[in-house]
Parts: C-alpha cells; structure tokens; sequence
C-alpha cells in the first residue's frame, strides 16, 4: 500500500486516477524480465559492437523508465535536467572543463577551480555538486571532482558548444512554445518568420539569422553541428550509398558552357562549415571534379583553408532563395538543410536546385530524417519538435518527403540507408522528372 502526503492543502485532489500511482513505479513487473535482457546482451557485448551497445542502451533506459516512479520522472524532467543544461552551459562559458582535464584524470577542488576561473567559489561548488549528483563527473570527497568521459569531451567544441548555443540561442523558443500555440488555436507554425521564435526573442529575424547576429552563438551552432554528425553511419560509405557506381562513374568531363573546366561533382548547399565535403575528400581522396560548398555570408567567413579546410574545397556564398549560380552539376547535395524550412519555402528551394539541374544528369542527394510511420527514434522525434519551436518546421516522413521533391518537378530514385542505427537519417536521391 503506497501512501500519499497529499496535496499543499493536505486533501489529495480527485481526478481520473488516483495519486498513489505516481508514487509506484512505472512498470515494476517488466523489471526481472529487463534485467535479464540486460545482463544477456551485455555479456554479448563485444567493444565494437555499435548495434548490440545500442540495444543494450535503449533496454537499459526502459529499466530505469520502469523503475521510476511518476514523482521521480516529473522532478528529474522538471527540475534536474533543465537545471543540469544551465550548469553544463555555465561550465562551458567559464572554460570549467578545459581546467578540470588539463593535468589528466586528476582531481580537482571546486574552491582551488573557482579561484583559477575567477568564480564566486561557493557557486561553483554548487554547480558542480548538481553535475556530479546527475554523474557527469566524479565525487572523490567534498567539493572535489574527478572528470569522466563525458566531463573531458566537453572540452572539444563540436560537442560542449551545444550546451551554450542550445541555452542562449534556442531554450527560449521552446518555453514560449505552448502560449504561442495556446494564442494560435493549437495550430501548427508554417512561417519560419512568425512563429514561436520570433515571439521568444521579439525580432523579426529567423533562427538563423538571429544566431549569426547574435555571436557567438552562431559559431556555437556550426560547432553544435558537427557535433551531431559525429559516429552516425555515413552516406558515403560503401555500405551505405555506392558513391563510386553512382556518382563519381557517371561525371561528364566534356567542357560545357556552364563547366568549360573541370565539371563540378558535388555542390554542398547550405554545408555549413564543410564537414561533408570534408568527410568526402577523405573517403574518397581521388574523386575527379570540383567539391563547391555554399552557405551564408556569415558561415563562408567562418571556413576555408585558413580555419582548417581542405584547400580543395572551393567554397561560395549563396543564398539558397536564390538562382543557382553552378549549373549542370552531377550532384547537389543538402543535409539537414529542407528540415529547417516549411513546406511552401522548401519548394522554392528546390525549385532553384531543380532549375539548374541537367535532365538526365544530374543528381539531388538529400540527407535527411525519414521518419517511419511507428517506432521513431527519440533523436529525430527531438529534432522533430525543435525545428516546430525554430523554424516552424518539420522532419517528415517517406510520404512528405515524396509529396514534397515530386511537387518540385523531382523523382525520387532510391531512399538509401544504413541498418546500423536506428532513425539514422537516408539519403533521399532524386533527379528530374
Ligand atoms: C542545420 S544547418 C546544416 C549545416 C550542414 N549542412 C550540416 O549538416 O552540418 C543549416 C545550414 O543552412 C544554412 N543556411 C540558412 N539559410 C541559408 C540560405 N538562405 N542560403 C544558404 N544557406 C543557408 C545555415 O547557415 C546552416 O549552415
């Protein structure tokens, strides 16, 4: 028999369930049969398993989930996580981090960090208490810590700038999502330049163009970016999409007007820093023609060969609302670029890329979510809801994805994809109808 302390005023309010249940696990008699699952595939568990460790995670998370009460989920979602993002974000703007790793595995007292980082100390010992208290780093005695994987990696941008960027450059529109939505008779946001963003941060800009006015977040979210690629399968593998039969094998190298040189391959549109044309001058070293990337004043300020990118890599503003200036490419290619946009904007966007694609030529790679009618993974189902609170967006499934590239004069020829995760995004590869 649970027993219940009532509501502030001491008489638990009536409603459709009683509030014992919240103080009862979730699902106490899935719990011996999850153990066992448990301690099975994780004696199977070989280092380079990705599938198996996966698996494994996902059943580990139904354990705690089952084991949970509904109190315990309701703090933790409420008040540990939300509150844990603030501090990791603190940690990151403060260099806590880069000082906790820089002597190795060391332990550190928060007192002796918080003199280093010119921190009220007694903050700081707060901050970190509730970091190790969540198991993002390691208490060895009062107010020291230890780092942990996790704790170290924070030192690399592609994954601590997140924090900050997520904190200042997108929270706030997903807290002023439900009044919006509430003032908007619960009507889903189509205009990415009046939607919940632009009431959380009272500009007219979009996303976008707030995060690069407003740095460094904008540099924080190209880190964020890179980030989020990282240990997915890739499109440009071999087990995933045959670059070399598809792409590389059907390059026209007759000049033409357009491409009186060397014949561009691929054009990268809206790449952001360049990690996918990086990533593919690495995989595939010998690929003839010329890798464009093109972006944003802003982002194109930010790469090339002087901030690391391989001088092989030409790179372009472009506005991709606008003409497309390389005609007759073999392949254009996006990545996480159509999600960010409403249906009628992405239109136009592919309008352009189609406009300049050669009929029977040249190709559309799209890299993107596709999410399954069941089953979806929580990564894209995230991503889904932010890029509502964002951009006024969506990720799509086969069937929007399908309406959409057809609606823009595109077939769709094939949605490629890897079995080695689940909802990991498909390249979707279409040419002119
Ligand atoms: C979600 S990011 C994806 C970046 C990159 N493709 C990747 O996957 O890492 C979207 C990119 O679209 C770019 N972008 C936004 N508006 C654009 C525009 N009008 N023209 C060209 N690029 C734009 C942004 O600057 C950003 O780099």
């Amino acid at each position: 028999m649970v027993t219940t302390n009532g509501t502030a005023n001491g008489n638990p309010r009536k409603g459709l369930v009683d509030v014992s249940i919240a103080l009862r696990p979730n699902d106490l008699e899935r719990v011996p049969g999850l153990i066992q699952d448990i301690s099975a595939t994780g004696d199977a568990l070989k280092p380079d398993d990705g599938a198996r460790r996966l698996q494994l995670l996902e059943k580990a998370r139904d354990l705690v989930r089952a084991l949970e009460t509904p109190r315990e989920t309701m703090i933790k979602h409420c008040w540990a996580e939300p509150s844990c993002l603030m501090a990791l974000s603190i940690g990151v703007n403060i260099g806590l981090f880069h000082h906790m790793v820089k002597d190795g595995d060391r332990s550190k007292k928060a007192g002796d960090l918080a003199k280093t980082l010119g921190i009220h100390p007694p903050l700081l010992c707060r901050l970190m208490r509730h970091m190790a208290a969540m198991g993002y780093m390691t208490e060895v005695a009062a107010d020291e810590y230890k780092p942990t994987n996790f704790t170290k990696s924070l030192t690399i941008p592609i994954i601590g700038d997140g924090y900050p960027c997520i904190v200042n450059g997108c929270l706030p529109a997903l807290i002023a999502t439900p009044n919006w939505l509430a003032d908007h008779d619960y009507q889903t946001p189509n205009d990415v330049s009046h939607g919940p963003y632009q009431a959380a941060y009272n500009t007219p800009l979009n996303f976008f163009e707030w995060l690069q006015a407003n740095q460094p977040n904008g540099t924080q979210f190209n880190h964020h970016m890179g980030g989020y690629r990282q240990g997915r399968p890739s499109w440009m593998d071999a087990d995933f999409y045959p670059v070399q039969a598809r792409l590389i094998q059907g390059l026209d190298t007759a000049p033409t007007t357009a491409t009186p040189h060397n014949p561009v391959l691929l054009v990268d549109i809206g790449g952001g820093l360049g990690h996918d044309l990086a990533e593919f001058r690495r995989k595939h070293p010998r690929a003839p023609g010329r890798l464009v990337l093109q972006d944003v004043p802003a982002v194109i300020a930010q790469t090339g060969p002087s901030a690391g990118l391989d001088a092989a890599i030409e790179t372009m503003v472009y506005d991709f609302h606008t003409e497309q200036p390389i005609v007759g490419a073999r392949a254009y290619y996006m990545h996480s670029v159509l999600h960010d946009w409403p249906d009628e904007v992405c239109g136009n966007i592919l309008g352009r890329v189609a406009a300049a694609m050669r009929p029977g030529y040249s190709r559309l790679l799209i890299n993107e979510n596709v999410i399954p009618g069941t089953g979806a993974d929580w990564q894209a189902t995230a991503l889904d809801l932010m890029m509502l609170s964002l951009l006024s967006s969506r990720e799509r499934t086969e069937t929007d994805w399908r309406r959409l590239l057809e609606d823009a004069g595109l077939r769709v020829l094939k949605i490629w994809g890897s079995d080695k995760q689940n909802g990991v995004e498909s390249l979707i590869e279409c040419e002119l109808a």
